[in-house]
């Protein structure tokens, strides 16, 4: 397999990139414990060198953050004039635990970019262990989703926050929530002592959902002294409930959970000081409509509670049902608005066609091209193709509904944890989860929503990085301008990375390996190439560029088709002198001078957007047959295509004839020729498009 040096890479990667995590961890209990500075000064320096080294990369790491968080504050959020009242309202807050006296030593100490910015962390009204934990995280300054609402949190409004995905809008509520119960308007009245009731719920449409947002509360609260609780289906109520029994101040869970445990008396809101919906659209197109009414109406006195929304898509219908639950004079900060644009915009998006039966072929090769020795989330329709795929992919795992929630946890922190690199997943992993180093995402078809696309794709990209996702699919009966259209999204449309190229690629990989080898090795081996050199009649150069071939893991190369993506196949473009309007005019035609056998064998054809052919896949053996027939039939042309012509898109939403995309004609850097277009009216290969799982409603995914 060509992955092979790649893998090696890869590991490497993992590796350094533990090692970073741990340094995080470690800095993070050092300074979260109240040993002085004088005590942490000394340990530093008897720190190890590898320590060191890790510190080093955290710096920088850190640097990074700040660089990236700067950026993004460009990209037009913050402004100073908000930014300076923030500022004086800081100034001013008096059950802030961070003295003027401090706070002047901390703005010395700080350096000049943060004092600049008018997000760092130092202009807002968050208390020494919240900022503490930040910078532990390398976080300087808030993004702009966060800098813009935490005041209007903090001083008790109702909020709906939009933001794009990977933006940071989790500690948008996280943050000033805890400051409110700690240090702002909820201290007074939340509760305290064994048996406490909860000061928040927090509501989020996935287990994995919960847990992750679970965890920001344990590390940020647990810093302030609140504990928190996730409530979520196919974890034992045992511990849940002894947990709520001793009193918790945050409740995070999954609607479902949620409501099982106010039917079972085990949740009492009539503290609650904040009510938070994460990814409400998400939840409430699930069918969780009926649960979240019924958890919201818990609350007594909503008057007193305050509710906050939050999503990268917020559909006109979901603002409406916000109304029902957020009070009329809420605010909202909507990062997103009336751009075009409302997919990540750090995330380079591509279209390559492939045919399902292709799909376990191509997609190592695009992890290859595209992943940058990074993790991968693939995301299928239904959990049978997830389940499928991770079964064809080398090391890669399903995560999805009907997998039992103990593995779907073993699943998901092996993956977050570097074990696998290969995730394949239902829309179960589409929402907010945030994933160390997701280079590429993979979509085996076009989910049917614009939004679920923009989530999928958000899961790289992240927090200022970049990343890719490309999206397979099979352009006569996908709906990819629908989606472009609502999206903002300007797709690149790309052939499948040629077996030739990445053969190419693993060439060079495997020339910089073979120099790294001791020339030790040298005395041992130089018999048995001087023999070999002798013997086989090639070149040194050519012998050479076998011995690479084989360490890179090639014994062939195979080729592809440039229409399906399907191995020993070729695409071909058939004219016929005139317009040719409907696939049965194609066949028709290559009837008058092709045996029936020969016919029934191509696949996908697709006829071109210029209204002037049709192309199709014809198994390599079967070529000379195609090509020579034509000389029977006048006016017909066959030609091998190098080049992928423009196809015929399906365009539901508009249905015309020719739709506004097409395909074709792009490249893979580096590639040859693109691809696309699909049909097979012999053994429908493309009729597994699997919607039928949906991902409406509990437990579809
Ligand atoms: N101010 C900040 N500076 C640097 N990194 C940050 C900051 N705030 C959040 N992050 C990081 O950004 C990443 C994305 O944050 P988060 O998961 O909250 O995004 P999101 O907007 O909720 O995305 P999604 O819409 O996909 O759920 C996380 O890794 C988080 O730790």
């Amino acid at each position: 397999m060509p992955s092979l040096a790649v893998n090696e890479d890869k590991r490497e990667k993992k590796k350094k990139k533990k090692i970073d995590s741990n340094a995080e961890t470690l800095d993070f209990d050092s300074l979260s414990d109240k040993k002085s500075k004088k005590e942490k000064k000394i340990k530093k320096a008897k720190a190890s060198e590898s320590d060191s080294e890790n510190l080093e990369k955290k710096k920088s790491k850190k640097k990074d953050k700040k660089r990236k968080a700067a950026e993004m504050e460009e990209d037009g959020s913050g402004t100073s004039s908000e930014s300076s009242e923030t500022v004086d309202l800081k100034a001013e807050s008096g059950g802030n635990s961070v003295n003027k006296k401090k706070k002047k030593v901390k703005l010395a100490e700080a350096d000049e970019a943060e004092v600049e910015n008018p997000n760092a962390v130092s202009n807002f009204r968050i208390s020494a262990p919240l900022r503490e934990v930040l910078k532990s995280k390398g976080i300087e300054a808030l993004f702009p989703i966060q800098a813009m609402t935490f005041d209007a949190v903090l001083d008790g409004s109702d909020l709906v926050g939009r933001a794009r995905t990977g933006q940071g809008k989790t500690l948008a509520f996280v943050l000033p929530i805890l400051e409110s119960l700690t240090n702002g308007p909820a201290k007074a009245a939340r509760k305290t002592g064994y048996g406490r009731v909860p000061s928040v719920l927090v509501l989020l449409p996935t287990r994995e959902l919960a847990k992750q947002v679970s965890a920001e509360f344990e590390v940020y609260g647990g810093a302030l002294g609140l504990t928190s609780c996730c409530l979520y289906g196919g974890a034992p109520y045992q511990s849940q409930e002894i947990k709520l029994r001793r009193g918790v101040d945050i409740v995070i869970g999954t609607p479902g959970r949620i409501k099982d445990h106010i039917e079972r008396g085990n949740l009492d809101f009539s503290s609650l000081k904040f009510r938070v919906l994460d990814e409400a659209d998400e939840m409430l197109r699930m069918g969780f409509v009926e649960d979240v009414e019924l958890i919201l109406g818990k609350v007594e006195d909503a008057g007193k509670v305050q509710t906050l929304l939050f999503s990268a898509t917020l559909p006109d219908w979901v603002k409406q049902i916000a109304t029902r639950f957020l009070k009329p004079h809420k605010k909202t900060v909507d990062l997103v608005g009336n751009e075009k644009m409302k997919a990540s915009i750090n995330v380079r998006h591509i279209i390559i066609p492939c045919s399902k039966s292709a799909r376990s072929q191509l997609i190592p090769d695009i992890i290859r091209c595209y992943s940058s020795g990074g993790s991968t989330i693939i995301f299928t329709e239904t959990k049978d193709s997830a389940s499928e795929l991770a079964d064809l992919l080398p090391g890669a795992r399903p995560l999805h509904g009907d997998i039992q929630q103990a593995q779907r946890e073993v699943t998901l922190s092996g993956f977050r944890s570097g074990k696998f690199s290969t995730l394949v997943a239902t829309n179960v992993a589409a929402r907010g989860l945030d994933i160390n180093d997701v280079q590429l995402i993979i979509q085996c078809e076009p989910p049917r929503d614009v939004e679920a696309y923009i989530h999928r794709s958000g899961r790289t990209g992240r927090a200022g990085n970049t990343g890719v996702a490309v999206m397979l699919c099979d352009p006569r009966r996908s709906n990819i301008s629908k989606i472009e259209r609502e999206s903002g999204v300007k797709f690149e449309h790309l052939a499948a990375p040629q077996p030739s190229d990445l053969a190419k690629a693993a060439g060079s990989e495997a020339a910089e390996t073979i120099t790294q080898v001791s020339d030790g090795v040298i005395p041992i081996f130089k018999s048995a190439a001087e023999e070999l050199l002798n013997t086989s009649g090639l070149s040194p150069v050519e012998l050479l560029a076998k011995a690479l071939a084989k360490t890179a893991g090639y014994t062939e190369i195979k080729s592809r088709s440039l229409l399906t993506s399907m191995e020993n196949y070729v695409t071909v473009l058939l004219q016929a002198g005139r317009p040719i309007y409907t696939q049965s005019f194609a066949y028709g035609v290559l009837r008058r001078f092709l045996p029936e056998e020969k016919v029934e064998a191509l696949v996908g054809l697709a006829l071109t957007a210029d209204g002037n052919g049709a192309v199709f896949d014809v198994p390599t053996e079967d070529l000379d047959t195609f090509l020579s027939g034509q000389e029977n039939a006048a006016g017909v042309s066959l030609d091998v295509v190098k080049e992928l012509p423009r196809l015929q898109q399906r365009d539901e939403s508009r249905g015309g004839r020719f739709g506004s995309g097409g395909w074709g004609g792009g490249r893979f850097s580096g590639g040859s020729g693109g691809r696309g277009g699909f049909s097979d009216r012999r053994n429908d290969r493309f009729s597994g498009r699997g919607r039928g799982g949906g991902h409406r409603g509990n437990g579809k995914w």
